[in-house]
């Protein structure tokens, strides 16, 4: 994953109810401009930069307009798999883009569930929430609590207000995050494939990216664990959510028959295992 320019892209795709700046953020993100009226055609666009030590290739794509009946949701949750991070977005002066933020996450937890991308086998892809528009503070209807809360009740990695048209840093900050959520949920994956003997290296919790140390990424991880067991907001019909299929049995372990001696050895030992990394079952 160091290497997205050489090995693959990094496929960002922004959801949003239509009018919440969506084409602005991307335009300003690949030239850093602001241009203030574009077309509104969906739209891939592609743009290399270095996120820490990473030569990224970022391909991101611009959905347009709202996405109301069956076809267009069909063509939504394709492009929903074909992404590796999602930037949900809508307008603080816009109640209405606001509440459609809960649906279409939704959409990206039905879509991705189904079949995980085998580029990033990972169980929760990274969603950034976005509060475009923070200029309009005297047209504000969504309260930067509101945001929060619809981020932590939602399971999105995180949330930030910001304004495309007055701030290119901030929208710079999105598209690093994001990628940033997708290594470290990359790790967690590796982790959780190999959960049954854990022998935490230094590769797995390293430096060698040079954007987080041991500590931060050990917390980040516990805190992103606890997440997946949140339960989440229901207001539509089409997604079931079973927490308990994120972390209560590890995939892909065979536990081997023992003695009832060895057995109570074993499992004392794993029992010390997770201990050692802080999380607690
Ligand atoms: N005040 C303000 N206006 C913004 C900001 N970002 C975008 N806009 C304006 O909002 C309007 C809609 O922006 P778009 O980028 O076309 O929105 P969109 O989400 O791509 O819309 P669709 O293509 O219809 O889905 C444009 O007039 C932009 O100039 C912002 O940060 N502040």
């Amino acid at each position: 994953m160091a290497q997205h320019s050489k090995a693959k892209p990094f496929k960002v795709m922004i959801l949003g109810q239509s009018g919440v700046g969506k084409t602005a953020l991307v335009v300003r993100f690949i030239t850093h401009r602001y241009i203030g009226e574009y077309t509104n055609l969906q739209k891939t666009y592609t743009h290399t930069k270095s996120v820490d030590s990473d030569n990224v290739r970022f391909e991101v794509l611009d959905t347009a307009g709202s996405h109301c009946n069956d076809l267009e949701k069909m063509g939504l949750r394709s492009h929903i798999k074909w992404a590796d991070g999602f930037v949900l977005m809508y307008s603080i002066s816009d109640l209405c883009s606001f509440n459609e933020c809960s649906r279409l996450k939704f959409l990206i937890n039905y879509s991705k569930r189904r079949k995980k991308s085998k580029d990033y086998p990972v169980d929760d892809v990274p969603v950034i929430l976005i509060g475009n528009k923070s200029d309009l503070t005297y047209d504000r209807m969504v309260s930067p609590d509101d945001g929060e809360k619809m981020c932590h009740d939602l399971g999105c990695s995180a949330f930030k207000e910001l304004s495309v048209r007055e701030n290119i840093d901030e929208v710079d900050s999105v598209f690093n995050d994001i990628y940033r959520y997708a290594k470290l949920s990359n790790k967690q994956s590796i982790l959780k494939r190999s959960i049954s003997d854990i022998h935490f290296s230094t590769d797995l919790f390293g430096h060698h990216d040079g954007s987080m140390d041991t500590m931060s990424l050990r917390n980040s991880l516990k805190s992103n664990i606890k997440k997946s067991f949140r339960g989440r907001a229901l207001t539509d019909d089409i997604l079931p959510f079973h927490p308990q299929e994120f972390f209560t049995t590890a995939p892909n372990i065979t536990i081997p028959h023992h003695s009832n001696s060895t057995r109570k050895a074993k499992s004392s030992e794993r029992r010390l295992s997770f201990s050692a990394m802080g999380i607690h079952f």
